[in-house]
């Protein structure tokens, strides 16, 4: 999709409607040179780990690096709780932790999923900010009913999902064959009190 083709101004570009705000994403919602920093910031300062999953009968990888930060106990300088005032000022929703994704290439990548919602505050929207390369996001209904829409997400740019539309929607970044850098994508979510389980998907 040729965003710069659709605004008309800052934005947002609503993919999806519902009730609840739908999927809405603001491309250059922070300026370059702030999404630049904190991607250095990041992949420098984080813990990332690899995680294993089973797949029919083997142990496989899962093909991205990841890491969870409760903002209570995040660092002060990384970054990430100044990025959650200024994400509540668009898509409020009492956001406790970031689930934080490191795409090293065009090889890693996450399937098409809807985000676990059992441990997550209802009506609270799922926001997810994009940094370092850009990568492409398929959107489509779960009932395949229409053909999934293709957004490229910029670095800078924010992606905010309602808690609805992951009962009607699945997401997913698909490797690319294209040369790519690295990205990190930062998804901001609204955990109940006490439920701690990531939102694991590969
Ligand atoms: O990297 C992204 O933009 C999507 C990540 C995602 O869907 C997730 O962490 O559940
Ligand atoms: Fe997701």
């Amino acid at each position: 999709m040729n965003t710069a083709a659709l605004l008309f101004d800052e934005g947002p570009l609503t993919l999806v409607d519902d009730r609840e705000g739908g999927i809405r994403y603001w491309p250059q919602w922070i300026d370059s040179e702030l999404a630049d920093e904190l991607f250095v910031r990041l992949r420098d300062g984080i813990a990332w780990h690899s995680e294993q999953r089973p797949m029919y009968d083997r142990i496989v990888d899962v093909p991205r690096l990841q890491a969870t930060v409760a903002l209570a106990s995040a660092d002060p300088n990384d970054g990430l709780r100044q990025i959650a005032a200024r994400i509540a000022t668009v898509a409020p929703g009492g956001y406790s932790h970031v689930g934080l994704n490191f795409y090293r290439d065009g090889h890693d990548s996450v399937a098409m999923h809807n985000d676990r919602t059992h441990d997550l505050v209802e009506s609270a929207p799922i926001a997810i900010l994009s940094l370092g390369a850009q990568r492409d996001m398929l959107i489509r209904r779960q009932d395949k009913s229409a053909r999934a829409v293709r957004i490229t997400l910029e670095p800078g740019s924010l992606l905010v999902m309602s808690h609805a539309s992951q009962f009607t929607h699945e997401h997913g970044i698909p490797k690319t064959t294209h040369p790519v850098g690295p990205r990190i994508s930062c998804a901001y979510r609204a955990r109940q009190f006490g439920r701690l389980d990531a939102n694991n998907v590969s």
